[in-house]
């Protein structure tokens, strides 16, 4: 049995490394991660976590993880920013409000799949003009669901949030531990 993660997030590697887990390889997924037409965030979310599961190589003993991580303003996906000028757009949207984060994971071994999606609240604060400013010149929104990370400098732009921090980064460690556990991953030295 190999164990293979389907990311090519660095966060999603240290949060496994957070559990003692570290992958015999990184294999990140290339799929179209295009929302379908009035896609709702949720399931959005799931899919996109389980056709990145599919869409890994491995042999039938392995097991693979994905995971996805999608901000929701409303019924609203934000995805990844594709440049500045959107980075600011969504940040403009978020300031001051509050929304959800979905984080869906994709467990495989061969056939079997084994799925859980956790959402969280996320409270901004109301951005001031030389926080948008410092924040986009930072370059930290890229790669980042909503244009933001929470674990970087965004950090000081949440005084709140309900549910699961680690969620909000890319992968709930709980709801992950269980579904390894589950696929028959050897955590805690195969005692559980
Ligand atoms: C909201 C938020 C998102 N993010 C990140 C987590 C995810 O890496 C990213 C959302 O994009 P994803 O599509 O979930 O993942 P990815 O493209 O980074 O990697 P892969 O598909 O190969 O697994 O946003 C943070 O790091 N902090 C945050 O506070």
């Amino acid at each position: 049995m190999k164990f293979i993660l389907g990311s090519a997030s660095p966060r999603r590697l240290e949060l496994l490394a957070q559990i003692g887990v570290r992958p015999d390889d990184v294999r990140p997924p290339d799929i179209d991660e295009t929302p379908r037409k009035a896609e709702l965030p949720r399931p959005y979310c799931a899919r996109i976590a389980r056709e990145k599961v599919a869409a890994v190589e491995a042999g039938d003993d392995d097991i693979v993880l994905c995971a996805d991580t999608t901000v929701a303003l409303g019924r609203r996906i934000l995805g990844k920013p594709a440049d500045r000028a959107e980075a600011e757009d969504f940040l403009r949207r978020l300031s001051g409000r509050r929304h959800r984060v979905v984080t869906a994971v994709a467990v495989r071994r061969g056939a079997r799949v084994w799925e859980r999606d956790v959402q969280s609240s996320v409270k901004m604060k109301v951005l001031s003009e030389p926080e948008i400013a410092s924040y986009l010149d930072s370059g930290d929104w890229q790669g980042k669901a909503g244009g933001y990370g929470i674990q970087g400098p965004a950090g000081a732009f949440i005084p709140w949030i309900s549910g699961s921090f680690t969620a909000i980064v890319g992968l709930p460690l709980a709801e992950t531990a269980n579904l390894l556990v589950a696929a028959g991953y050897p955590l805690y030295g195969g005692r559980a």
